[in-house]
């Protein structure tokens, strides 16, 4: 299952250590490397709400790349402000920072499995991900949901989010469409996609999710 892209430059840090199941991997070797699950979708799909249950009930880390992002604006680092304005424009902050911050997190995690929710958000993205870790995602969830079920999820959530608003969303939306799906459309060529009907309340979108982990046991 896990494929490393040869000739990039390693890895994750030597100093972190995931064994393998023989009949995952095909051989019996401890990796360095974890298990990383891609989850996306658009605004509003269900994605956060999904890997909670993931996390519950398969013992994965999750790590919302929005909720790293938020994290840097409220502890006032050095790119607060400019994550907080890429944020409000719904547009998408560079690779370099965002890429930093999950390396960071999954290095300092104990954990060897990871659901990385709402990232790569672009081309650009997954091509640095993929330069700076040395690795690709063994799998990808996309949640598909329609635009307007989306919205409606997106104004209900009421947490207080700057960029819950319609004109970001919108805005959300649009970059979504074009800067998105064509991630998706990389990860689905290349038979690591598992599309997921986001519709439906919470416990029937599990059902349709249970199964892909079910699996990897
Ligand atoms: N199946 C569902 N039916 C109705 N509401 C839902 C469903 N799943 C999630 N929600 C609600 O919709 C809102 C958005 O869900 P969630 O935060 O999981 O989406 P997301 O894909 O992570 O969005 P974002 O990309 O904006 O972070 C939340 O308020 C959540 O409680
Ligand atoms: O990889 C990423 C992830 C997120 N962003 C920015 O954060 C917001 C909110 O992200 P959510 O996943 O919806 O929590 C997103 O609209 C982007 O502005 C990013 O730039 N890169
Ligand atoms: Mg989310």
């Amino acid at each position: 299952m896990w494929r490393r892209v040869s000739s990039l430059s390693p890895l994750f840090s030597s100093s972190k250590s995931c064994p393998r199941n023989q009949a995952e991997s095909g051989v019996s070797d401890r990796r360095r490397i974890p298990f990383v699950t891609f989850v996306l979708g658009g605004p509003g799909s269900g994605k956060g709400t999904q890997c909670t249950r993931i996390v519950e009930n398969f013992g994965f880390t999750h790590l919302s790349a929005g909720d790293l992002l938020r994290h840097e604006i409220s502890s006032n680092t050095e790119n607060g402000s400019m994550i907080l304005n890429t944020i409000k424009e719904g547009k998408i902050v560079p690779s370099e920072v965002t890429v930093k911050l999950i390396q960071k997190a999954i290095e300092s995690s104990e954990n060897c499995r990871f659901l990385i929710d709402g990232f790569p958000r672009t081309e650009e993205n997954r091509i640095a991900y993929e330069r700076v870790t040395g690795s690709e995602p063994d799998i990808v969830l996309f949640f598909d949901c329609p635009e307007e079920e989306m919205v409606k999820r997106v104004l209900n959530r009421n947490q207080g989010r700057i960029d819950d608003n319609l004109d970001t969303v919108k805005e959300r939306l649009k970059v979504f469409t074009k800067l998105n799906l064509p991630v998706i459309e990389h990860y689905s060529k290349k038979g690591k996609l598992y599309k997921i009907d986001g519709t439906g309340s919470e416990d029937e979108i599990y059902e349709r999710v249970r199964p892909v982990f079910a699996a990897l046991r």
